[in-house]
């Protein structure tokens, strides 16, 4: 028997089980965390969710985040689950900014001071790497921007980035987007395939007017989300590098649960982005499990955050009118 508290939270609506790994009865191993993402995560039979964050607070830095998919499978980093993560760091150490050690970097998080009703959270997200290998994607080229990848469409275009999870990218047009192509493209490359060992999150953008673009992912792991934090970023920049946005400035990226901002910097070589969005945590919660068996044995909600659940049910109502306006549907 495996007993835990946590805290089921969200950024954007891309909901997470956070725990941080002192209130577990006992450390896990690698695959009964695996077990316990697979139960958990079940939105059927558990509790309902995209991945579970383990957290640890302190340490070598100001605390550490790692991803566990749905299905089981690790990630190097998640952006709307860091924006909760960090939340969580900054008020257990008291800090005004903190860093958060993720699987491959060290990553900033503060408050974000702007948002006066609810609470938002700005992270890094850093490193931007376009070779390849860094995916892993195989293929001949150097670097995939703007290019036709004929085994997956005829006629769109795409780009490959890791930031530093990896994220296929493609500009489409409004009939594109509402259509089946975007699963069909992602199931592809997240069965097993030549060009893709790992998998890969896909992404398609709708610009909507400048300064604000439409992202829809499929999420490697699990499947479509209501929004990928690191997609958005990597979805910013693949915006400014086709014109239809700049480095240094705010942008708004909707999304299925809500909205974002980002900023893409570029000072001399360096660059990274910031993502700044809500980390709202829904309920604090109790869980049993039997690994052995597979089993979820008990859960019991603890307290509830009914005054940021509402606020945030106000904003993702206006993103809804948004998406009403521009597709006449309330989700993608
Ligand atoms: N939802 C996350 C990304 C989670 C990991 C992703 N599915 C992967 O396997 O790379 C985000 O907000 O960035």
């Amino acid at each position: 028997m495996f007993t835990c508290t946590f805290k089921k939270v969200h950024g954007s609506k891309n909901d997470f089980i956070l725990i941080d790994e002192k209130n577990m009865q006992r450390e896990l191993s690698h695959e009964e965390k695996v077990k316990l993402a697979l139960l958990l995560c079940d939105r059927k039979t558990g509790i309902g969710a995209d991945g579970i964050l383990f957290v640890t607070v302190g340490g070598r830095t100001d605390g550490t985040m790692s991803i566990y998919n749905s299905d089981g499978t690790v990630a190097s980093m998640c952006g709307n689950g860091l924006r909760v993560a960090g939340r969580y760091i900054l008020e257990q150490t008291g800090k005004e900014e903190v860093i958060v050690e993720t699987l491959k970097a060290d990553l900033y998080v503060k408050k974000y001071v702007e948002q006066a009703d609810l609470p938002f959270y700005q992270v890094e997200i850093s490193p931007i790497l376009f070779d390849p290998a860094s995916l892993p994607m195989n293929t001949e080229k150097a670097m995939i921007i703007n290019e036709k990848l004929p085994y997956l469409s005829e006629n769109l275009t795409f780009t490959a980035l890791a930031v530093p999870n990896p994220h296929l990218i493609s500009i489409v047009p409004k009939e594109i987007l509402l259509g089946g192509e975007q699963e069909r493209i992602a199931s592809f490359v997240n069965k097993e395939n030549q060009y893709f060992p790992d998998g890969v999150n896909v992404s398609f953008i709708y610009p909507i007017q400048k300064g604000e673009i439409f992202v829809h992912t499929f999420e490697r792991g699990v499947g479509f989300t209501n929004a990928c934090g690191t997609a958005m970023s990597a979805s910013s920049l693949v915006a400014i590098l086709n014109g239809l946005h700049d480095y240094e400035t705010p942008l708004i990226v909707y999304n299925n649960g809500g909205f974002v901002k980002t900023i893409v910097h570029k000072q001399d070589d360096k660059q990274w982005i910031d993502l700044i969005g809500n980390g709202t945590y829904e309920f604090d919660g109790k869980v049993t499990v039997d690994l052995s068996r597979d089993l979820m044995i008990d859960f019991t909600k603890l307290q509830a955050y009914e005054d940021e659940v509402e606020q945030y049910r106000k904003i993702e109502e206006k993103a809804k009118q948004k998406r009403m306006e521009i597709f006449g549907r309330e989700s993608i």
